[in-house]
Formats: C-alpha cells, sequence, structure tokens
C-alpha cells in the first residue's frame, strides 16, 4: 500500500474540459455498452470560459469506496458506463510518487486505492447542452492525471468513449473528428484533433437555451429507438455521412463558411427528420426566424444545429454576422419584463456591445430587420428562449494547478 501508511494523506487533482457540439452528428451506435457509432462525427469544440466542467479527483488511503458529487449532490457511480471508465483507468495507472508529501502509491496499489470525484457543470446538466460530454472527458481526464496514465489523449478518447460517446471529442480543442473504427473491441474508435481552436477563431457560437430542464428522451435512449425503428437510419450512416465527413473537414480545412453551414445545416435536418422525438425542436426551428436568416442576402449566414433537445445552437462566420443575428435574436425572442440583461444574454458579452445592445430599453427599441420589407406586425416570441449564451470555438482540457480552483477539501476528501 502506499508510504507512510496510517497517514490520512489526501493527493488531488483539479481539471477543466470543454464541452463540443456536433456539426456532423454521431447518432446509432452498433455497440451499446463499448460505445462504438455507426458513423464517424465531428464537432466544434466550445470555449470552456463559457461552458466547462470542473472536477477535483483526490485518492487517499483513507477513502473506503468510490464516490462521486456532481454538482453538489452524491450520486452513484455503480453504472456501467463509470464502472468501465474507471476499470480502464485502473488498469493503465502507473507509479505516482510526491516526495514533498511522502506518498508514494505503486501501480499494483490503484487496484485497491479508491477515488473521490467532485464535478460541477457551469451549465444545465442533462438538458441537452452535452455536459455528458465534458463531464465524462473531464472524469477521464482528471483521473487519467492522478493516476499517471500515460496514454495520449487519443486513448484517453477511447476511454471517455465508454463514458458517453460525445465525451471523446471533447478531449481536443478547436475542430474534433471522432473516427468510429472498425474493431470489435472498439481500439481504434477514437477522436483525432482536424485543427485546433485558433485555425478559425472568428466564428462565433450562439446558443438559443430554450428549455434547460432535464430532457424527457435522453439522447441515449433517442438513438437507440432510431436504431431499432427507422430504416432511414443506416442510409444515412453508410451512405450520407462518409461523403458529409469528407466535405466537411474540407470546408474546416479552407474555412470555407458556405460549405460548413450548408452541410451542418442539412446534417441536424437529417437526423431531425429521422428521429421523431425531437419534434418539438423542429417547431421551434421550424420558424419565422430561421427563413428569415436564410432568406437575408445570399450566401449562409448562419449555421444552425440542433442537439437531442429543444436548444438551437448558431454559428455565425464573424463578429460582424454574430452582432446582426444577435439583434435579430434579441427582437423575435424578447425577455420577459422581469428578466436582466445580464442574465438573458452570458457568455461572451462583447458581441452585445458590438449589436449596440446596453440595456433592456435597447431591445424594445430594436427596429425590425431590414429583411422584414412589407409593414405587416410582425409576430415576436417573448419568453419562448430562457437565455443566449454566446461563445467561440476554444481549447481543449487542461489541469488547474491553482489550489483554490480544487472542488475538493485537501484535508478531508470531500466536497468543499
Ligand atoms: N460533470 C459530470 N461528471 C460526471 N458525469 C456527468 C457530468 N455531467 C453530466 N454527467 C452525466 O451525464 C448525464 C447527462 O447526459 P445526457 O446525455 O442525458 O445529457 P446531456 O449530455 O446534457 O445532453 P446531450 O448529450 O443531449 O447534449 C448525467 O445524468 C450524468 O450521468
Ligand atoms: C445529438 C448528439 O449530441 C448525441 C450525443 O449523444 P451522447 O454522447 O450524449 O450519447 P451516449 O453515447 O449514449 O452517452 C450528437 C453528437 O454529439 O454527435
Amino acid at each position: 500500500m502506499a508510504a507512510e501508511s496510517g497517514k490520512n494523506w489526501v493527493l488531488t487533482v483539479t481539471a477543466q474540459t470543454p464541452t463540443n457540439i456536433a456539426v456532423i452528428k454521431y447518432w446509432g451506435k452498433r455497440d451499446e455498452d463499448l460505445i462504438l457509432p455507426i458513423n464517424d462525427s465531428i464537432s466544434v469544440t466550445l470555449d470552456p470560459d463559457h461552458l466547462c466542467t470542473t472536477t477535483s479527483v483526490a485518492v487517499s488511503p483513507a477513502f473506503i469506496h468510490d464516490r462521486m458529487w456532481l454538482n453538489g449532490k452524491e450520486v452513484s457511480l455503480s453504472g456501467g458506463r463509470y464502472q468501465n471508465c474507471l476499470r480502464e483507468l485502473r488498469s493503465r495507472a502507473s507509479d505516482v510518487e510526491d516526495e514533498q508529501k511522502g506518498i508514494k502509491i505503486t501501480k499494483k496499489d490503484w487496484e485497491k486505492m479508491h477515488v473521490h470525484i467532485v464535478s460541477y457543470n457551469n451549465f444545465p446538466t442533462a438538458a441537452g447542452l452535452a455536459s455528458s460530454a465534458a463531464g465524462l472527458a473531464c472524469l477521464v481526464f482528471s483521473l487519467a492525471k492522478l493516476m499517471n496514465v500515460r496514454d495520449d489523449h487519443s486513448r484517453l478518447s477511447a476511454i471517455a468513449r465508454q463514458g458517453s460517446g460525445s465525451a471523446c471529442r471533447s478531449l481536443y480543442g478547436g475542430f474534433v473528428k471522432w473516427i468510429m473504427g472498425k474493431e470489435e473491441n472498439g481500439s481504434d474508435s477514437i477522436a483525432v484533433q482536424l485543427a485546433d481552436e485558433k485555425h478559425w477563431d472568428d466564428l462565433v457560437i450562439i446558443i438559443a437555451v430554450v428549455s434547460s430542464r432535464q430532457k424527457e428522451t435522453s439522447s441515449t435512449s433517442g438513438m437507440k429507438d432510431t436504431v431499432e425503428t427507422s430504416m432511414l437510419i443506416e442510409h444515412r450512416a453508410k451512405e450520407v455521412v462518409p461523403k458529409r465527413i469528407i466535405q466537411m473537414e474540407e470546408a474546416i480545412k479552407n474555412r470555407d463558411f458556405p460549405a460548413f453551414a450548408r452541410l451542418t445545416c442539412a446534417d441536424t435536418i437529417c437526423v431531425l427528420l429521422i428521429d421523431l422525438i425531437k419534434i418539438k425542436a423542429f417547431t421551434f426551428q421550424d420558424n419565422q426566424l430561421r427563413r428569415k436568416m436564410e432568406s437575408f442576402q445570399g450566401t449562409p449566414q448562419v449555421a444552425y444545429t440542433f442537439d437531442a433537445g429543444p436548444n438551437a445552437v448558431l454559428i455565425s462566420h464573424n463578429r460582424k454576422a454574430a452582432a446582426l443575428l444577435l439583434q435579430r435574436l434579441l427582437f423575435y425572442f424578447p425577455p420577459n419584463p422581469d428578466a436582466d440583461l445580464n442574465s438573458y444574454v452570458i457568455g461572451d458579452k462583447t458581441i452585445l456591445k458590438d449589436a449596440g445592445i446596453q440595456n433592456m430599453n435597447d431591445i424594445e427599441t430594436l427596429p425590425p430587420p431590414p429583411e422584414i420589407r412589407d409593414n405587416n406586425p410582425t409576430q415576436k416570441y417573448r419568453g419562448d428562449v430562457s437565455y443566449f449564451i454566446c461563445t467561440r470555438p476554444g481549447r481543449g482540457p487542461v489541469v488547474l494547478t491553482d489550489e483554490s480552483r480544487s472542488l475538493i477539501n485537501p484535508e478531508t476528501g470531500l466536497p468543499k
């Protein structure tokens, strides 16, 4: 067992991991336990300054079993997915030594030592904003650091994948591809970085959070139903996605926004149409705004996409287009009278400034968008959007070395 037995030392690591939004979606599994997809997917990692998971992990000889706290509440780690990740990580752990603290853990010790995991998402959990992606990636990344797992990010992505498919893409910043792989054991089903966040850093992403309540249907069960009941899903995976993946990689490489936007919208609509559970998202999407945005100027100004819920993710090709988009969004979706601007538009607030909006009155007095040519009163959707998040492509996981950012009390090994 670890050195200085009898001494209740606690060793901790804290990490921060981004979420990601797929522009070519993962939808459907060929293996439910190993979480192996039926198609490749591509995502944009979102800036963790705005949406992220922070996870602190600890090991101590005093811990009697593995425990996890999520957003302030203790949750069970008994689920197969968590257990698969923990088992994989333990089997790859290496010796850890901290001479200052007199700690020595051998590779073998990890089999019987227990960990505490304390995690916090700075955005709604299980509400269609990919909390499982950031959450499971952070769990795997932070434990890998604690356990001195020497695998590279691609190998770690294959472990995170077993926690939640989309989590494998959150091991990298920028633009990421999850290669579906062919092997039965999933060893080649890994994420790779296509380009880092600086490659195309003028993209602005605005998320319209329509509902931050827990979704009625999880992505896991939604895609399972689709695979079991839809004949179209196989056609999408075999015929449609492979071509789109090539085109999307090209669009990202060349920063070709019109191609990027067309492919993103086409893919989300394809999944929406195949998957009837998304009827709510479709209702939101099929509103005036999208049609107006599409008819506004010849080339696409905005890409839109949806995950398994009604929240819309809108990607603008630069800050100018984003400011115009935000003006239109706030014109059509003004907040309820009791809202305050600071909590109605969160994330990168400089886009608000670019849009010339400083207070609630500026929203109420926004002129109708120029594409409204007739003088008919325009329907507004006050209160239909809970809030907007402005963000951009962001970096991959990082270790937070500042002790004050740790979520674990270093004396007790329990949440602070
Ligand atoms: N920080 C975290 N640490 C560990 N597990 C987490 C964390 N955040 C979320 N999870 C797990 O992910 C589950 C939510 O996943 P789910 O796929 O239902 O929603 P989502 O990821 O928020 O939405 P979507 O995948 O549709 O965008 C939670 O119930 C929890 O088990
Ligand atoms: C619509 C999606 O966001 C689906 C994400 O599904 P999850 O990764 O949450 O599902 P599990 O692998 O069952 O945990 C599309 C995507 O992110 O590619």
